[in-house]
């Protein structure tokens, strides 16, 4: 029990937040000791546990992680841009590695998380399935053969609460054809299309994003040529496939020096 790893889980009431809880309860290599909750939430002092659907695990929802700050070694958060940066700068400040599950930050808060890194080790990954990780090398072979002659467009679909569009995949989808294309994707990505667009442009990379029901989430990368198309796409079955990720991370990042790392070093495909 004492070589357990401690983890804490910031918004532990989240859709994220209450797998990772349950990812955390059934491993036996992490002890989750401290579970986080938006400031003034009506769920502070609940056990965490209760709230995730395993059962009592002894550990009450608080609001405040620097109060817990001693009580940890590895931070997981999937909460929000805002919420995620303001976890890192005290994990940071306390020398704590952090994995961040979190999307929808702007160039600017990336910028800070890589400041950040500078001082602790972080494991930043949009998505932390094994699949999607697979998918994203993948792209880099599609690429290679078809980048240069296909239309290339990137399909995705999420439930109807998620906040950020595009999701964190699909951008780091593009980022990873654009980057083999030796193009920015700050240049040539086209999010949605509307009225008198013209022909396509084909260095262009488009980006077609769907909310409805309780879709998981799915992703496509599509390579058109005339006469034929390849398709590849991830689609994810259960939030579980990103918990048990997220617990490879924290194993794997407590171990790390100072350091901005993502999920493919995690899993050893780079
Ligand atoms: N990398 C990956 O593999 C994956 C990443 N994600 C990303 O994770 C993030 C969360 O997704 P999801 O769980 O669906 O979203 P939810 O909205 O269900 O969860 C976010 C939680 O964070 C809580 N929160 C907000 N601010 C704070 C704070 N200051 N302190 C503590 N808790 C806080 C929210 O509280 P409240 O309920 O009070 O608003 C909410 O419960 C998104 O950015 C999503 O894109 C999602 C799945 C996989
Ligand atoms: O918000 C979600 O649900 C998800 N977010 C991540 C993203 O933005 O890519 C990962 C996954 O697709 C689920």
């Amino acid at each position: 029990m004492t070589n357990q790893l401690r983890i804490a889980v910031a918004g532990a009431n989240g859709r994220m937040g209450k797998i990772l809880v349950e990812a955390a309860a059934v491993d036996d290599s992490v002890n989750l000791t401290v579970a986080t909750v938006r400031p003034g939430s009506s769920l502070i002092g609940v056990d965490a546990g209760e709230l995730a659907g395993v059962g009592n695990i002894g550990v009450q929802l608080s609001d405040d992680l620097s109060s817990n700050i001693d009580d940890f070694d590895v931070l997981i958060d999937f909460t929000s841009p805002e919420a995620c940066l303001s976890h890192i700068s005290l994990c940071e400040k306390h020398r704590k590695s952090v994995v961040v599950g979190t999307t929808g930050l702007s160039e600017q808060e990336l910028a800070n998380v890589g400041l950040s890194a500078q001082h602790i080790a972080i494991v930043f990954a949009p998505n932390m399935s094994v699949g999607v990780n697979l998918m994203w090398k993948l792209l880099e072979v599609a690429t290679e053969v078809m980048g240069e002659y296909a239309d290339i467009e990137i399909q995705e679909t999420h439930h109807r609460h998620k906040k950020d569009a595009p999701s964190g995949t699909a951008l780091k989808m593009g980022e990873v054809i654009a980057n083999k294309l030796n193009r920015d994707l700050k240049d040539v990505a086209v999010y949605g299309r509307e009225g008198l667009t013209g022909e396509r442009d084909s260095k262009t990379i488009g980006f077609a994003t769907t909310r409805a029901g309780d879709v998981i989430g799915d992703h496509t990368a599509l390579f058109a040529d005339l006469g034929e198309r390849l398709e590849i796409t991830h689609k994810s079955s259960s939030r579980m496939t990103y918990g048990k990720g997220a617990m490879r991370a924290v194993k794997w990042v407590v171990e790390q020096p100072s350091g901005l790392y993502d999920m493919q070093q995690v899993l050893g495909l780079k």
